[in-house]
């Protein structure tokens, strides 16, 4: 018998991000393997167009949860949504469901953040760090309260190369920056972002680096846990391989290649991957739930979800893998032949995004024009673009992230749970992995279907012939100015016909 699945019987769980990435494979698991748990809430907010139970229908009759629907027919009845906006002042939640939550909850994931890179550093705050503060002042008034589980980023602390499984002090304290925020105008805001930032890549590391610290400045007599994931990537086994559902971090990137707009990326092929599966992440997450509720360990652990210092890969590697899987199952309605490579340095960098991303872009957009469409490609690279910018900081360093007390929790666990939540990454296959992940990018993320791969092959050889067809031409006309012009170039034309 599982003893972590057991522990989550009769149980109930307050979820913060539940539609998200992460959330939807926290659900997913739980509901499989403790179906006789008792109620999950859900903090959802509103969304245009969407009631809160047509959004977690959404969720409950996708394909993720497949599975789920054999083994828990009366899933509907578990999940209950709450309405709540972790952006407004006690999340909104109204007070009949609020005196339920302190009265009930068991046990708190807060998984709930912004992940942009690019938000302004209020609304990051707000939701980071800010919500965070008010959701353990809430986890303050459960009297049933197990444990409080809070997912962080392996990146919090991505300013240091060698990370250590504690919490690093960021420069100014994040009450006072909460406090500022309330008189702060936007304009000061974004003149003294940078100052505060200091040596973070983006408000989206900074922030999660400023929420950790009110968990341990917080976390008062609670029972609490700290989980950083690494970059996290699509499902390695469970429910099935290969799901994911968004654009973030490497998905959008595998979508720009697979579909011939990525041509060249400034990334350093030596440079550790981190890549983590979500369902390891998940895995982890409700095996330190379990420790964390029944051992109760007298201080506030973190735990790092990460591949590098026990599985490495670097991103040469992966780059590599992922163009050998378009060989065999391309991506449909390809701008151009899968093709990308590295580079290094700035100026083979400006020359590359000129001659391989916009220079293709312009002359398709003309095309476009020409034929009476809407030109769309120019923009379309121009985001590329910008967000292979923001992605290139990650790309290009490598760090060190030590994981004493992800392996003691491994070495805690029975072997049953081992198998059942298995969080040991030095098992993953990373060619099988990320095959299994571009074929899932196709079929979950762009909703290809596998019979139309043939018709995207000869898609594909109607796009390498056009290319040759282009640089023939090309080079004729090259050619023809070139003869017309020097002594030189028509001696040795006349040389070759002779
Ligand atoms: C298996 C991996 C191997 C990868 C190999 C890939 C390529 C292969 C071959 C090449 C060989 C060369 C080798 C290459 C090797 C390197 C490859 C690099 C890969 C990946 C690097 C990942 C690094 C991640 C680092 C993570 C650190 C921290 C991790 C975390 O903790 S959190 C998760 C990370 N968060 C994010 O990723 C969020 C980032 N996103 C943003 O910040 C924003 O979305 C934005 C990028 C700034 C864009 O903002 P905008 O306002 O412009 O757009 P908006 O978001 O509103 O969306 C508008 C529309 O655009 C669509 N869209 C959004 N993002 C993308 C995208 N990435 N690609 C395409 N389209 C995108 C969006 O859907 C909207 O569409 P609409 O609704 O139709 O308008
Ligand atoms: N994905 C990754 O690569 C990594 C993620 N992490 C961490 O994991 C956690 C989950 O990330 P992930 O699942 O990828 O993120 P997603 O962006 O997929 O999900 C974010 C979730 O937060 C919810 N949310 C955002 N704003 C509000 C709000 N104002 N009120 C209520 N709910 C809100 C979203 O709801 P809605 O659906 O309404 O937008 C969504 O459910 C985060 O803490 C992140 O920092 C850590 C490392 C890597």
């Amino acid at each position: 018998m599982s003893m972590i699945a057991a522990f989550y019987g009769g149980k109930s769980i307050l979820i913060t991000g539940a539609t998200g990435f992460l959330g939807k494979v926290l659900i997913e698991k739980l509901c499989r393997t403790s179906p006789d748990l008792k109620v999950i809430y859900i903090l959802v907010r509103p969304k245009a167009g969407h009631t809160l139970q047509q959004r977690v229908s959404q969720i409950i009759n996708s394909k993720l949860f497949e599975k789920v629907r054999e083994v828990c027919p009366n899933v509907h009845e578990k999940i209950r949504a709450i309405s709540a906006d972790l952006n407004q002042n006690d999340f909104a939640i109204s007070k009949e469901d609020m005196q339920e939550l302190l009265s009930c909850t068991n046990i708190i994931f807060h998984c709930a953040a912004t992940v942009r890179f690019d938000d302004h550093l209020r609304h990051a705050v707000q939701l980071n760090v800010t919500a965070t503060q008010q959701l353990l002042f809430m986890a303050s008034q459960m009297p049933k309260l197990e444990a409080f589980i809070h997912i962080s980023t392996a990146f919090s602390n991505c300013n240091l190369k060698h990370i250590d499984e504690v919490i690093y002090p960021c420069s100014v304290e994040p009450k006072k920056i909460i406090d500022s925020m309330e008189w702060w105008d936007d304009a000061i805001v974004d003149e003294i972002a940078p100052k505060l930032m200091g040596d973070w890549p983006n408000t989206y590391t900074y922030t999660k680096a400023l929420g950790e610290m009110v968990v341990q400045q917080e976390s008062g007599n609670l029972n609490i846990a700290i989980i950083r994931p690494s970059i996290v990537g699509a499902t390695w086994q469970e429910p099935f391989p290969g799901w994911v559902d968004n654009l973030n971090g490497p998905n959008g990137m595998i979508v720009a290649a697979g579909r011939g707009f990525l041509r060249a990326i400034r990334a350093s092929p030596l440079a550790v991957a981190d890549l983590i599966p979500v369902d390891t992440v998940i895995n982890l997450t409700l095996a330190v739930g379990w420790y964390t509720a029944v051992h109760r360990p007298k201080s506030t652990l973190i735990y790092h979800c990460t591949s590098g210092n026990l599985n490495p890969c670097n991103w040469g590697k992966m780059g590599c893998q992922v163009l050998s899987t378009f060989e065999k199952i391309p991506f449909e309605k390809a701008f151009r032949r899968p093709h990308a490579d590295f580079t290094a340095n700035t100026i083979t960098v400006h020359y590359r995004n000129a001659v391989s991303h916009r220079a293709p872009a312009m002359i398709y957009d003309i095309y476009l024009w020409l034929t009476g469409r809407k030109p769309r490609m120019t923009k379309l690279m121009n985001r590329l673009l910008r967000t292979i910018s923001m992605l290139e900081y990650f790309i290009n360093r490598s760090w060190e992230w030590s994981t004493y007390n992800t392996e003691m929790l491994m070495s805690e666990l029975s072997p049953e749970d081992q198998r059942i939540f298995n969080f040991d990454v030095r098992q993953l296959n990373w060619l099988e992995y990320i095959e299994n992940y571009v074929l899932g990018v196709k079929k979950y993320l762009l909703k290809e279907d596998m019979a139309g791969i043939p018709e995207a092959k000869q898609h594909l050889r109607r796009l390498q012939n056009i290319y040759y067809l282009f640089n023939t031409v090309f080079f004729l006309i090259a050619w023809r100015l070139l003869i017309a012009r020097s002594q030189i170039a028509r001696n040795v034309w006349f040389f070759i016909m002779w």
